[in-house]
């Protein structure tokens, strides 16, 4: 910790921001709640789609309700004429998560929210738009290709993969990314989420609330987490030079991203669960280094530093086993996040007020302006 910072009460931490219905994080040291279902049970008996409706719609749906879901959501794959053009026209270096900005922003261009009735509509034209944008721009500025988005995959996770690599995916990678949006879909007041709900809270529209929600998840300290782990373990060889290189890391006071947490104080629980997918896709892909690497650096936190894992490290793993492009982990995330997001705005407009804080001013005394030629 930098010395003389200011931590007690900085970055708002420990202090109520607002009421919610929608989960509960560390409520009991180390918990998670979607609409007070445990997401374990949830990531052992539901599938994403399920879950998005519970997050959306207050209740698991019945089957008869899911079907009608899931039809709806693969109806609204398809991308306006207008906005393939402006994903075409988005540079291959660029990075994916502005592409996702920019994706929303023009949606909301095309579709605008014009009434607040329009909340759900708008939502779920959302959660089935955000694969079909970001695998279009990358397959057209990376391969030269216009994909048609309209897959027939009955899940979310599944169409992406399919979108990105041109086929159906296995059911191992369809069920770790079914899992994966799980466990992305929902977290209380994070930062994300506390940008979307602030700008509700002005009784913005949707589209800018989301734009607003990828520009603050985009961040290294947040979801852009999944992306800087990569990086880290990319290229240690052994669990010995995972060690040496954290060990250097630590000694420079480096920040180990895909470790630490605002809320939770011992571990995440979406850790364990992502953690033993990644260890199968290791076994699956018969080179298990990746998964090997990930784990010495777990111990070697805790050990130094009593830092565990949070949701993010060990899905750099299991996604590069899915052969995802590093630079698509932080969007997978806005996939299922958007869901928690879109929640929160509707919590936020049905009992509204603007979040408007106060500041400890910390300036100069009052002064008087000196004539610019006496300055
Ligand atoms: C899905 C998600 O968004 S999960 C979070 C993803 N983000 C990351 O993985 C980035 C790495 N982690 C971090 O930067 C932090 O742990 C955060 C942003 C997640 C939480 O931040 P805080 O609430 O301020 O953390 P906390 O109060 O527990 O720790 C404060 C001190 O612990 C230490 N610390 C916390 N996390 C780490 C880490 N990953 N590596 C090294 N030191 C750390 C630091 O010394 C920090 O002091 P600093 O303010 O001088 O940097
Ligand atoms: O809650 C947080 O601060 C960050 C996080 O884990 C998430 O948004 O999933």
């Amino acid at each position: 910790m930098s010395e003389g910072k200011k931590l007690s009460g900085a970055g708002l931490r420990g202090q109520s921001a607002g009421e919610t219905a929608l989960s509960t994080v560390g409520v009991s040291g180390s918990g998670l709640t979607y609409r007070g279902y445990d997401v374990k049970d949830l990531g052992e008996n539901a599938t994403f789609e399920e879950v998005a409706y519970l997050i959306l719609y207050g209740e698991l749906p019945t089957q008869a309700q899911l079907d009608a879901y899931k039809a709806k959501l693969k109806d609204l794959r398809g991308l306006p004429q207008a906005l393939k053009e402006v994903l075409e026209r988005i540079p291959a270096d660029t990075h994916p998560m502005d592409v996702m900005r920019t994706g929303c922003s023009m949606l909301g261009n095309l579709e605008a929210e014009h009434s607040f009735a329009d909340q759900s509509e708008i939502t779920d034209r959302l959660l089935a738009a955000f694969p079909s944008i970001i695998c279009y721009w990358y397959r057209f500025s990376h391969d030269g290709v216009r994909i048609d988005t309209e897959t027939d995959d009955d899940q979310i996770g599944a169409h992406f993969l399919h979108l990105l690599h041109g086929k159906a995916p296995s059911e191992l990678h369809a069920k770790v990314m079914d899992v994966s949006l799980i466990l992305y879909a929902e977290h209380e007041f994070n930062a994300s989420t506390f940008t979307a709900r602030v700008c509700a809270s002005t009784l913005s529209d949707m589209h800018s609330c989301v734009t607003g929600a990828i520009g603050s998840l985009r961040g290294p300290l947040h979801g852009g987490a999944n992306e800087a782990a990569m990086e880290l373990i990319q290229d240690m060889k052994d669990e010995a030079d995972a060690r040496d290189i954290l060990m250097g890391k630590l000694e420079r006071k480096d920040k180990i991203m895909g470790f630490g947490h605002a809320i939770y104080r011992d571990s995440d629980p979406r850790n364990a669960i992502i953690k033993e997918w990644s260890e199968k896709l290791a076994a699956a892909n018969g080179d298990d280094r990746l998964y090997r690497v990930s784990v010495a650096c777990e111990a070697l936190m805790w050990e130094q530093k009593k830092l565990f894992c949070n949701a993010d490290f060990f899905h750099a793993s299991a996604y590069h086993y899915m052969d995802i492009p590093t630079k698509l982990f932080t969007p997978i995330f806005v996939c299922s996040r958007v869901t928690g997001w879109a929640a929160h705005v509707m919590e936020q407009r049905s009992n509204n007020r603007i979040i408007r804080p106060s500041a400890d001013y910390v300036g100069v005394a009052p002064r008087k302006v000196v004539p610019i030629a006496n300055r």
